[in-house]
């Protein structure tokens, strides 16, 4: 494709060269520098890969983006563009290069601090219930009917996301349905994407510190982002920040929630609870009226399937579908019971900060185990505040903790665990734990020391299926393990 029509919409300055410039693809990594190649330049939260132009025309790279003057001498024969802001001018190339595919899906983009998996995971289970064909992107990876791989970040690069677009049209998807991250909406891995239906879970401090986001207002105005970009913005009308979040909005918005005067209003649940299955059942009113039953439990599987009812509803989809959905979605690693007892429930689940530990352990105390018991760690190279947060939580709501490794990373594990400790004292100093470095050591501590009647929450990995020691990734699939465990001492 010639660069003219790859900055079709794009506004630049030419530098130096052709727009006559034949480009084979784009890269945003100099290490994969070559002839045919457009390279991004992009100042980082790491690295300013301006440093690397002169490296990719050695390399033989045909064009290069730029956002701030650099040497030319060394770029002789490479096509020099400047923009004001490489990284949204990477998302306009790049869907470009791939033919603009999100405007042949029905996007829908789900953004909030909790519940983007759980969320995206249920309007799947609803939309293909209905016959849809649904492309999704997510922490858990990008799947559809033809293939499933993992992704490094939540919401990818811009590149990657045009390019996955264009795989799901391939595989005959007609739905791309995406978790929408705050860092997506500010690096402008989304930029130039227009969404049928945006969705927003909750709020709560998150994702604030060096790399990520300022101050919570900042994080709140970039999640705030996607209702500017969307035609329907499905809203948590209880969560007390989607006033401010809304601010500038330009979309029509459709409420959900207990609150009254919302869209579609839930009632009071009722839980539901049999040997491996936690659910709940509420009434929807409003709008409509309808009884749900969900099988994931507790208080925010009603919000994450209200939100799931309400995109059914926005896309006209029969009843029937939302009711098979809802009563049918799993998610992996998202309270994900692993039946190998029938005296004990345990379950993996990603909660991995404050706000969803307390939300689950909630959650799970509301189905009255006869101990609540929490196996956690907390990841290394990440926010301290999580540390204290979780350990104070656990210490104040659990009954017995297990406090273990998550992924280290290049911190050593009694430092973290010392701030888990500290986090504890807050919470409550007198609470009963064990700590047990090893996180498999620690599964089967929790297994051999099962009461009947308990709830054993593992949390903190969920869907991972590795754990980070020293920057190296080793095996480590919890429910495989604990499978295997149950197996081998005989467990009934
Ligand atoms: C802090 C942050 O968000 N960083 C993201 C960002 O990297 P960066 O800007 O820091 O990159 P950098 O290391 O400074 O390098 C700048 C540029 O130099 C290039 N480079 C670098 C070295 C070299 O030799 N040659 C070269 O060309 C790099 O390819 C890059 O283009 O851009 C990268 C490419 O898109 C992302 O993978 C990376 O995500 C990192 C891994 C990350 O951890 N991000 C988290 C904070 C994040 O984005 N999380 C959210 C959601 C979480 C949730 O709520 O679930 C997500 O969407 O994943
Ligand atoms: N609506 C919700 N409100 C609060 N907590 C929730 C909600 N939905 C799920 N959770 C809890 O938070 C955990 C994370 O949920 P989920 O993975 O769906 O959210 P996410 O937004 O994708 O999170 P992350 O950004 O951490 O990947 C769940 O395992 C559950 O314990």
């Amino acid at each position: 494709m010639k660069l003219s029509q790859l900055t079709e919409g794009v506004e630049f300055t030419l530098v130096q060269g052709s727009l006559d410039t034949e480009i084979t693809d784009i890269i945003y990594d100099s290490r994969k520098a070559g002839p045919g190649l457009l390279f991004f330049c992009i100042v980082g939260t790491q690295r300013d890969s301006h440093d690397f132009a002169a490296d990719c025309a050695a390399k033989g790279i045909s064009a290069l983006v730029i956002q701030h003057d650099i040497d030319l001498a060394p770029l002789a024969g490479v096509t020099v563009l400047k923009v004001e802001n490489s990284r949204y001018a990477m998302a306009l190339m790049s869907a470009n290069l791939f033919g603009n595919p999100s405007r042949s899906l029905t996007m829908i983009g789900v953004t909030g601090t909790k519940g983007k998996t759980t969320t995206t995971h249920m309007i799947k289970s609803v939309l293909e219930a209905a016959g849809r064909k649904v492309g999704l992107i997510g922490t858990n990876g990008v799947s559809c009917p033809a293939f499933h791989r993992d992704t490094a970040n939540t919401t990818p690069e811009s590149y990657e996301l045009q390019k996955i677009f264009r795989e799901f049209l391939d595989a005959g998807c007609d739905t791309a349905l995406m978790e929408v991250s705050s860092q997506g909406l500010m690096m402008d891995r989304v930029a130039g994407i227009h969404y049928n239906i945006g969705v927003f879970t909750n709020l709560s401090p998150d994702h604030i510190g060096p790399g990520e986001h300022a101050s919570f207002e900042e994080y709140r105005s970039w999640k705030g982002q996607l209702f500017k970009r969307c035609d329907v913005g499905i809203v948590n009308i209880d969560d007390p920040n989607t006033e401010a979040l809304l601010e500038g909005h330009t979309c029509r918005l459709v409420t959900y929630g207990h609150s009254e005067g919302a869209d579609y209003r839930a009632g009071d649940y009722e839980l539901l609870r049999t040997q491996d299955f936690l659910g709940v059942k509420f009434p929807v009113t409003g709008k409509d009226k309808m009884e749900v039953q969900v099988n994931m439990p507790g208080a925010f599987s009603v919000h994450n399937a209200l939100a799931a009812l309400c995109v059914g509803k926005e896309l006209g989809l029969p009843d029937e579908a939302i009711h098979a959905g809802l009563a049918s979605c799993v998610v992996k690693g998202r309270v994900e019971l692993v039946p190998i007892s029938k005296k004990f429930t345990i379950l993996l689940d990603y909660a991995h900060n404050e706000v969803s530990t307390e939300s689950l352990l909630t959650t799970l105390r509301a189905y009255k185990p006869n101990r609540l018991v929490v196996v956690f760690g907390c990841g290394g190279n990440r926010s301290k505040l999580r540390r204290y947060g979780m350990g104070e939580i656990c210490a104040k709501m659990a009954d017995f903790s297990i406090l273990t490794e998550d992924n280290n990373r290049f911190e050593k594990i009694e430092d973290i665990l010392a701030d888990i400790r500290e986090g504890m004292n807050r919470g409550n100093p007198d609470a009963p734990f064990v700590e047990i470095p090893d996180r498999l050591d620690a599964l089967h501590y929790a297994v051999d020391h099962a009461q009947p009647g308990d709830i054993i929450a593992v949390i903190g990995k969920g869907h991972e299926t590795y754990r980070d020691r020293m920057g190296e990734k080793t095996p480590f699939l919890e429910r495989e393990l604990l499978e295997e465990y149950a197996a081998q001492i005989g467990l009934e």
